[in-house]
């Protein structure tokens, strides 16, 4: 018997604007490429002019942005968000296609510069959704390090990766880019000791750092929880490193968010069974009332689901069911 066929794993890569998500992409396709690791690369960003890699999927050959906002007399943002839900809505060709194909190690996936196009959206959810029911799925989070060496700014970006998370329930990689520039020592450093993170704060007096050093403590089980790694996507630095944590990652997919998945798909099953279970006790009783040899008037009204039995022999009855055919006339 073959062995089942191991799935590829799918990285959605996102970012604050100029966090270096393209470059990212850019040199992890000339290290899957160095190292022959066949891999699948999807462009998800109407927008940009021009794509540094090769994308085997590319969404600008699907919609044109420009159009797009002539058409819908739109500006940038909503332009790039209606591309993206024109997308979403084929994004299950994309997936037959991509389950189709033999012996890929790795989706990359780079999403728009607008991070809250794609992450606060339905069409993202729709897309991230579809990867995740059927590939071990890695949200991958870059960060400019040099922009976020001020511990105010840093916490932010962190509150805002948190949200992520909790969004999208995936395993959760976090890439501080530009190493190259300046090392994140600090930013790990801040990650595992609080009280280095409250010293670097106590030298800002703002309203804001006062708000950063309460959150602080709410996000140390975040900390706890994901995984970090350093990269310049410049000169490839922690590239090995950073394939390694994705492996680990789709670990952790398999272990926890899988069953958490099955779980929340069961909850839907349950709820359909016990509404399928309802509507037939209804249909019983109504075959039972007629089983008496009188015609009956069976409605639920439409904001209760009260069941209403209108006896149609009896002449007290008569005024009721009028009023209630009356009424069924006008909901049809
Ligand atoms: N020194 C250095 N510069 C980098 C690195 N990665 C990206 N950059 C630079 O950062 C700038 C932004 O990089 P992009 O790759 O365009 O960033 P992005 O996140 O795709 O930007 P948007 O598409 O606007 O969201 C460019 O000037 C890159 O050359 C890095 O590792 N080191």
């Amino acid at each position: 018997m073959s062995a089942e066929k191991k799935k590829p794993i799918a990285c959605i890569v996102i970012g604050m604007a100029g966090s270096g998500k393209t470059t990212f992409m850019q040199r992890l396709g000339a290290h899957v490429h160095e190292h022959t690791i066949p891999s699948y690369v999807i462009n998800l960003d109407p927008a940009v002019n021009t794509v540094p890699y090769a994308a085997n999927i590319d969404i600008r050959d699907t919609v044109n942005y420009k159009q797009v906002m002539k058409q819908y007399n739109l500006g940038p943002n909503g332009g790039i968000l209606t591309s993206l839900n024109l997308f979403a809505t084929r994004f299950d060709q994309v997936m037959t296609y991509i389950e189709n194909k033999t012996d890929v190690e790795y989706i990359f996936v780079d999403t728009p510069g607008q991070i809250e196009i794609f992450t606060w959206s339905a069409s993202g959810q729709v897309i991230s959704e579809s990867l995740a029911s059927t590939f071990p799925t890695v949200i991958v989070y870059v960060i400019d390090t040099p922009r976020n060496t001020s511990p105010v700014t840093f916490m932010s970006n962190m509150l805002y990766a948190c949200s992520i998370l909790y969004k999208t329930r995936l395993p959760f990689v976090i890439v501080f880019n530009k190493i190259d520039v300046v090392r994140h020592d600090f930013a790990t450093k801040w990650m595992q000791d609080y009280e280095a993170f409250n010293e670097a704060l106590s030298s800002d007096q703002s309203y804001s750092s006062t708000l950063a050093n309460s959150l602080s403590l709410s996000l140390d089980e975040f900390y706890r929880t994901i995984s970090c790694v350093g990269v310049s996507a410049v000169t490839g630095e922690g590239i090995n490193e950073f394939l390694s944590k994705i492996q680990l990652a789709s670990q952790e997919y398999n272990e926890e968010y899988l069953a958490e998945l099955s779980a929340r798909k069961e909850k839907v099953e349950q709820i359909r069974r016990e509404k399928q279970e309802d509507d037939l006790r209804r249909v019983e009783q109504d075959t039972a009332d007629e089983k008496d040899g009188k015609t009956k008037v069976v409605s639920y009204q439409p904001t209760t689901g009260k069941r209403v039995v209108l006896n149609m022999n009896d002449d007290e009855d008569r005024e009721e069911e009028e009023a209630l055919k009356r009424f069924l006339n006008k909901q049809n």
